[in-house]
């Protein structure tokens, strides 16, 4: 392991602590120091200060692995380790790359028949140590070395491990990338429901907790709700009031929500929920701006009138459902992006994966995956009939919180795309054909007819 920060450190313990030997590398000598202090009793695992040392010490064909910083980091590891590996290595690089950056790699490395590996690992700090959600794409061949490895360390559902080859070439990356889009979308309408809750219906954090605490047990079970359900209890240090009260309503990324956005217009695939999730985050930073124009329009939330416990019940419905429509964008987006960039990716693989270990694990992953067992080529998951029924009875839900939050002025962005994309995805007949007549209009760009093949012009007003 190349990296022994947050994510190195702890799965490379992991992988100690499933018989595997391994060794770790870091400049750092008390990293590597402290790595080997905090490695279980009786597993082997050794930290060395020299790349050449490590590499020397591995079995062939070696498998080196680097969680370092995406980005140039990555193609400076790559070039120590080039003189150092052989033909048929395989070199895995596990941090969030951009897709395009492993393609690149990929083919660099192959030329030199050295395989490199894009791998997306979700489940932070914990969930390296202990079992995370692991993506691996590239190579077939090389992949089969590791798969064991992967499925010893990676978190367990049912007995059935978290990881499953995601395809070719960058495949691994890019699913990594759209579960981070798909991650950026539930936090932002986790976001939003706090705010209706709290702002509108004027919860406290205890009860804030206890709500999510509910929902938790319930269809909403998943790891965002449970530690959202978590952090309404967390006491601050300094003031011993709530934290979540005195943090800054500044929101930080690191770029894998606006990479999914971006590719998403490429290819193009509709992500709406991403798109205003990345767009609420830019705004959060506007913290100034926001202090003056809040003076400006007196923008407060109105306090609701209703019963709050209808408000919760409801609350919940659109959370729920708003939530099917942020997995039903990004996977639609992997259906297409498969297709696109000849990645092959398994569908029913991905959701299996995503069971576990990681950020967007939840129970509807179990659905998601009988309705691709049943259909693999499913092109969007609104089309399974089963999810189809739980999204037309939960959906009145969504339309009434969009409704009363609107009406109080609590910002639902995230929400109110959810249902946008929802209602336009479920119209036989948009409003496009207006469209289409503008651009013929004014840029003689054709359009075609319901009644007839063929392109056709108009000379508009004449
Ligand atoms: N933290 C998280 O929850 C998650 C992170 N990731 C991804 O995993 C990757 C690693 O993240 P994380 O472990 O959090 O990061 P950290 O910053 O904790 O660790 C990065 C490690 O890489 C080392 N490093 C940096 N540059 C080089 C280099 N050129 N050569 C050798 N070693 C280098 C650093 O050493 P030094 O400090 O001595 O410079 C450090 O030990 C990132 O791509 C991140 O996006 C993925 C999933 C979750
Ligand atoms: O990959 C992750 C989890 O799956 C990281 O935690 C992710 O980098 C967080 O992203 P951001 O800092 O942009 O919110």
């Amino acid at each position: 392991m190349i990296g022994l920060g947050v994510m190195g450190r702890n799965l490379l313990l992991n992988m100690a602590d499933h018989g595997f030997s391994v060794i770790g590398f870091d400049k750092d000598s008390q990293k590597t120091g402290s790595l080997e202090a905090a490695a279980t009793a009786g597993t082997v695992v050794k930290g060395v200060g020299s790349l050449e040392s490590m590499v020397q010490q591995l079995q062939v064909p070696r498998k080196v692995m680097m969680l370092v910083p995406a980005g140039k980091p990555v193609d400076d590891v790559i070039e120590s380790l080039l003189p150092l590996v052989e033909k048929g290595d395989v070199i895995i690089d596990g941090g969030n790359s951009h897709y395009t950056d492993t393609l690149r790699r990929v083919k660099y490395l192959e030329e030199k028949g050295v395989h490199f590996m894009g791998m997306g690992v979700s489940g932070g700090e914990h969930g390296a140590r202990t079992g995370p959600s692991i993506m691996p794409g590239g190579n077939e061949r090389a992949y089969q070395h590791v798969k064991p490895l992967l499925e010893a360390i990676a978190a367990k559902v049912n007995g059935e491990p978290c990881t499953a080859y995601m395809g070719k070439d960058a495949a691994g990356h890019y699913v990594k990338m759209v579960h981070n889009g798909i991650e950026y979308a539930i936090m932002q309408l986790i976001s939003e429901i706090y705010d209706i809750l709290h702002k509108g219906a004027g919860l406290n954090n205890d009860e804030l907790h206890q709500v999510f605490k509910q929902w938790n047990e319930g269809e909403l079970q998943s790891y965002l709700v449970e530690i959202t359900r978590d952090i309404f209890l967390q006491k601050d240090d300094i003031t011993g009031n709530r934290l979540v009260d005195v943090i800054l309503d500044k929101a930080g990324s690191k770029g894998t929500g606006k990479w999914t956005s971006q590719d998403a217009m490429e290819l193009p695939v509709a992500v709406p929920t991403i798109d205003i999730a990345v767009a609420m985050r830019t705004i959060s930073g506007y913290k100034a701006e926001r202090v003056e124009a809040a003076k400006i329009y007196a923008n407060t939330v109105k306090p609701f009138s209703g019963e709050k416990q209808a408000i919760i019940n409801q609350a919940g419905e659109a959370l729920y459902t708003a939530i099917i429509l942020c997995y039903a964008q990004g996977l639609a987006m992997l259906f297409q992006a498969s297709r696109e960039l000849k990645m092959d990716i398994p569908l029913q693989d991905v959701v299996k994966a995503w069971r576990g270990g990681c950020i967007i694990r939840s129970t509807l992953l179990k659905d998601f995956y009988t309705a691709y067992s049943n259909n693999p080529q499913l092109a969007n998951i609104l089309l399974d009939g089963p999810l189809a029924a739980i999204v037309q009875q939960k959906l009145p839900g969504l339309r009434s919180v969009i409704v009363t939050a609107v009406q109080q002025q609590v910002p639902v962005g995230g929400l109110m795309s959810a249902l946008a994309y929802f209602d336009a995805y479920s119209t036989e007949r948009m409003s496009t054909n207006l469209i289409q007549a503008q651009r013929d209009y004014f840029g003689a760009h054709t359009y075609q007819r319901i009644d007839k093949e063929g392109s056709f012009h108009t000379e508009w007003g004449a």
